[in-house]
């Protein structure tokens, strides 16, 4: 009789935590191996930090939105699956900070202006990351930078005022707060990995059909695995070669291993015995998630040209992209800063107007991934000292407890759905080893 509260409720042969990228590649991989594993995710859907949704009647991403022919693994799958991808609409001008306020560019003159910048910021990283794909090769090199951060390097630079609030924009938005936040050797990885140069960097513009769940959804296909939805994870506790996880509301599953395949923040949310280990509680208690990660959906009433915009720290909108031209008006996408009280339609509506003055919104939709409680940040980018202090231990077992996700990939790290496959990949092989 199924009475006891000690007793498991249900057993399988691997348990995975987390329905986003990471734990689908990896339900995939054990279920080519002829294992039948369970995925346990908290929401009530599958994707995690991609969502692809609706917004004005068009399908749109809520969470993260481009892929880049540089990410290898996403283009194997992509080919794997028949999946095409479209490059997104470019902009027609640019808004840049300036000298007085923000300065209007053509798209040419803007990378112009922006690609010897980040050359110079970026100056070193051919070397410290000679294997972008090994971020530990030098770790000789990496001794001296790994410590600083994005504000530390701009401050080496002596920037003039409009050349640092070029490159403080995007160093900001990208560390979802304070560019002391990320380490330069987060976003250097990245840039290396793009091929080392900022015209390389902007090839990150790819939108596969049927969106960025598309993907998940075939690998989930061939997995046939089964996903039970709203069951967040409270507790794992390891005992005797048997993995034990308890879901909120009490149920219980077992297992012979488990795969934690959450987002790093929300480590700190779940119980377990035995506690982890240094590098894992170091990196639940610093967190890789970036705290501030606002994503607006936007429909500006009209014709509206395709503008991009980037402004100085502070400002209540950090970008702003142009999506497609739709017959009653214009779709943007808007990333707003921590000063945006995004839930207050008129603030939305004065941001917007600071690049489109007199323009009016017929509707927007905001997700704060620093709030959301399954998330609690948004993309991963690495805090200075990470790198040499968590890797690579952050990426092996504890006892029968793996771990897998963006934040901790060692490529294509954190924001990137390319890091969660890379991870997924990694914590299969370990997990076949594992199992009986
Ligand atoms: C605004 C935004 C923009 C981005 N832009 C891009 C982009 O353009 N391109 C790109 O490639 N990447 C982008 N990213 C990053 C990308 O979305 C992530 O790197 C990737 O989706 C992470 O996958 P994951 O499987 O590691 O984690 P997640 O996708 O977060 O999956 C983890 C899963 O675990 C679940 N979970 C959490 N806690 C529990 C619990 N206690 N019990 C059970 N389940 C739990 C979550 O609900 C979630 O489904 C962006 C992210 C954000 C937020």
């Amino acid at each position: 009789a199924k009475s006891s509260s000690a007793a498991a409720d249900e057993s399988a042969d691997a348990l995975i935590i987390g329905a986003g990228y990471a734990g689908v590649t990896v339900a995939r991989e054990l279920a080519a191996r002829g294992l039948k594993p369970l995925i346990l995710e908290a929401r009530n859907r599958t994707g995690g930090r991609i969502w692809t949704d609706t917004f004005s009647g068009e399908q749109v991403e809520i969470g993260g939105g481009w892929v880049g022919e540089q990410q290898k693994l996403v283009q194997r799958e992509l080919t794997r699956y028949g999946i095409a991808t479209t490059p997104d609409i470019g902009p027609e001008r640019m808004l840049l900070p300036g000298d007085n306020g923000l300065e209007s560019l053509t798209p040419e003159e803007a990378v112009g202006a922006l690609s010897p910048l980040w050359s110079e910021f970026y100056r070193g990283s051919e070397n410290y990351f000679e294997r972008p794909y090994e971020p530990l090769h030098r770790k000789d090199l990496l001794q001296k930078v790994d410590g600083l951060s994005l504000a530390d390097r701009l401050r080496q630079l002596s920037l003039a005022p409009k050349e640092f609030q070029r490159l403080n924009s995007e160093t900001s938005l990208y560390s979802g707060g304070p560019s002391s936040i990320g380490a330069l050797t987060g976003m250097a990885q990245w840039f290396q990995l793009a091929g080392g140069t900022y015209e390389s960097s902007l090839s990150m513009n790819q939108k596969p059909a049927g969106g960025m769940i598309s993907l998940l959804k075939a690998m989930l296909k061939e997995a046939g695995t089964e996903v039970r939805l709203q069951s967040a994870v409270t507790r794992i506790t390891e005992s005797k070669g048997l993995v034990t996880v308890e879901v909120s509301g009490g149920k219980r599953y077992t297992a012979p291993l488990v795969v934690v395949a959450t987002p790093t923040n929300v480590w700190k949310d779940i119980a377990f015995h035995p506690g982890l280990p240094p590098a894992h509680a170091t990196a639940a208690r610093q967190g890789i998630g970036v705290p501030h990660s606002n994503k607006l959906w936007i429909h500006v009433r009209g014709r509206t040209e395709a503008l991009f915009a980037q402004t100085p720290e502070g400002s209540p909108i950090s970008m702003m992209l142009p999506q497609q031209q739709l017959s009653d008006g214009r779709l943007m996408v808007a990333f707003g800063g921590p000063s945006l009280d995004a839930e207050d339609p008129a603030a939305v509506q004065k941001a917007v107007r600071q690049f489109l003055p007199g323009s009016s919104l017929i509707r927007y939709r905001t997700m704060d991934w620093g709030r959301d409680r399954y998330s609690r940040g948004g993309w991963g980018l690495r805090r200075p000292n990470q790198l040499l202090n968590l890797f690579p231990q952050i990426e092996e077992p504890h006892g029968r407890i793996l771990f897998a996700g963006a934040d901790i990939a060692q490529g294509w790290h954190g924001a990137y759905i390319e890091g969660a496959i890379e991870s997924g990949l990694r914590a299969a092989q370990q997990a076949i080893t594992l199992a009986p």
